[in-house]
């Protein structure tokens, strides 16, 4: 029998249903909405994307959408100035910066520039070390979004081999800090690993997060282990098609013979990451106006 597949997009409507009506009634206790801010400098295409699938996410789970497009060359003073002013804003709970940045921007810094209580998106070194020493903040969202899939479908991870594949800030690291939390017993692998498929195979659980098309191969893997897919890798176009394929850094295909679950691209993580944001937004309004969110609400 073939891999269950894991519906990260049935999953994250579910939870946006479920910001959308925590949102409403937070609205009438705060008398305002909660409020989210997204900043796009350029014109990268996914990002505009991206950043659109947002706002509508946003305004159809009853949060109010600030949308602030800036042109490609704008320069940084300007670009943090905007920061500081969404900072200091009673209506914005949460602040996003989308990246990737154009290359003459710090993304570092402008990240820093974001209120740790504003930073929705987790990224923030207050909110990484929060993570890393246990106290509560914001955590980034695809990482918190692969941990729902995981203990949506596993219950208790304790005591479970998983394998992170990937050190990235956004979803490497935090991802394994989230898998130590629960008591699963952590390797982050990364491009210098000594026999990488060795170390995929004790795995109970593979977080692929290389960016590297189909990388991981079905052979590599532990059979039923739960594969959570983190690349988004677009193929180049068939002859004759306009687009390329979108696949992860996992082989589908192949691992759905020897895994017991697994995330789909697209399908499976990527709208988990939308959702979650709306979540940490819900919550940055609640700590913001200092409302407590009913246990269990999301
Ligand atoms: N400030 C941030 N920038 C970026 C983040 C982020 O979390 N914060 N993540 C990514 C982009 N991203 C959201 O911003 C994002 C990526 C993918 C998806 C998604 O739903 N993908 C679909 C496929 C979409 C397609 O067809 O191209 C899927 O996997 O099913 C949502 C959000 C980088 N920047």
């Amino acid at each position: 029998m073939g891999a269950q597949v894991i519906d990260g997009k049935g999953f994250a409507a579910k939870l946006r249903e479920r910001v959308g009506a925590q949102a409403e009634k937070f609205a009438q206790a705060a008398g305002r909405k909660a409020g989210l801010a997204v900043v796009l400098v350029g014109e990268d295409p996914a990002s505009q994307v991206y950043v659109r699938s947002k706002h509508k996410a946003t305004v159809a789970a009853n949060m109010e959408s600030f949308e602030h497009r800036l042109p490609a060359d704008t320069g940084e003073a300007e670009l943090l100035a905007l920061v500081e002013r969404l900072n200091a804003d009673p209506a914005v709970d949460g602040i996003l910066v989308q990246l990737p940045l154009p290359d003459h921007l710090d993304e570092q810094a402008v990240i820093a520039a974001i209120s740790p209580d504003k930073d929705v998106d987790g990224f923030h070194v207050t909110n990484a070390g929060r993570l890393a020493v246990g106290q509560s903040g914001f955590v980034p969202c695809t990482p918190l979004g692969c941990m729902m899939l995981l203990t949506d479908r596993l219950g208790d991870l304790s005591g479970l081999e998983a394998v992170v594949i990937g050190r990235s800030n956004i979803v490497g690291k935090p991802m394994a800090q989230l898998l130590l939390d629960a008591n699963a017993t952590v390797t982050i692998a990364h491009s210098r690993t000594k026999d990488l498929p060795g170390v995929v195979k004790r795995a109970d659980i593979v977080v692929a997060a290389v960016g590297r098309a189909e990388m991981v191969k079905a052979e590599w893997l532990k059979p039923q282990a739960t594969v959570i897919d983190v690349g988004i890798n677009r193929l180049p176009p068939e002859p004759g098609a306009e687009k390329g394929r979108l696949v992860g850094d996992v082989d589908y295909g192949a691992a759905q013979g020897v895994a017991g679950a697994i995330t789909p691209v697209p399908g499976g993580v990527g709208p988990m990451t939308i959702a979650v944001l709306l979540r940490n937004t819900l919550v940055a309004a609640y700590r913001n106006e200092g409302l407590d969110l009913p246990e269990g609400a999301l």
